[in-house]
């Protein structure tokens, strides 16, 4: 799938947002408002994987993906809270902050995409939010020179959240083969999946350039 997302997959993971994030160039302003909007977005990225659970067939299926619930709810969404409550943004302020269309397109794309489709059609939207971060969090804490942005470097390079990576696609792959066989690359579903991939990972670039204009 990434693959096929090629050159949109490079602009998210290397997209000038990142670069700032890795040299500590990012303006702080910028940073606040990225994590403000973020923090919608994982109200409604929580949905979008409780709907997992509702299109599980298997009860593997239904524990990675309310594991994810648990973890985005528990744990991803407390790092923000926690950042921005340091930075004198409080949790009613943060709870309250106007939705931007490019964080809306983003996450309601995710959402409908589920909502119309099975299982696969869903975790082809997810995918690469959970990856790209994956990605983008190991190679910062090997190339950052700056620690103004290290906390949130390392909770994306720590070894639960690259578990969590790893859970993830350990669930597309069993999910699948068990729809469309071992061969699903050739299946005729393959080539749509590849594009609903794509779309999501397109939406991510739009989600960093939003960022870079509070
Ligand atoms: C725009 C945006 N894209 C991806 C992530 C990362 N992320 C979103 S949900 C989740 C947990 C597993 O799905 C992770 C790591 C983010 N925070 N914001």
């Amino acid at each position: 799938m990434r693959d096929a997302a090629q050159g949109p997959w490079r602009e998210y993971t290397r997209h000038a947002f990142v670069e700032g994030l890795k040299d500590g160039t990012l303006p702080r302003a910028a940073f606040l408002h990225y994590l403000r909007q973020d923090y919608v977005f994982l109200i409604h990225f929580s949905r979008a994987w409780a709907l997992a659970v509702v299109k599980s067939e298997t009860h593997a299926e239904m524990l990675t993906a309310v594991a994810t619930v648990n973890a985005l709810v528990a744990e991803e969404m407390q790092l923000h809270i926690g950042i921005c409550e340091a930075a004198g943004i409080s949790q009613d302020e943060l709870f309250a902050t106007p939705e931007r269309p490019e964080n809306l397109a983003y996450t309601r794309y995710v959402l409908e995409a589920g909502y119309s489709g099975d299982l696969l059609d869903l975790l082809a939207a997810l995918a690469p939010c959970v990856m790209g971060y994956g990605e983008i969090g190991t190679r910062l804490a090997a190339e950052a020179t700056s620690d103004t942005y290290r906390d949130w470097i390392d909770t994306y390079a720590g070894d639960d959240y690259q578990a969590a990576c790893r859970a993830v696609g350990e669930l597309l792959d069993s999910a699948l083969t068990r729809r469309l066989g071992a061969d699903f690359r050739s299946a005729p579903r393959w080539e749509r999946l590849c594009r609903t991939f794509r779309t999501a990972t397109e939406l991510e670039v739009n989600f960093w350039q939003m960022g870079l204009t509070p």
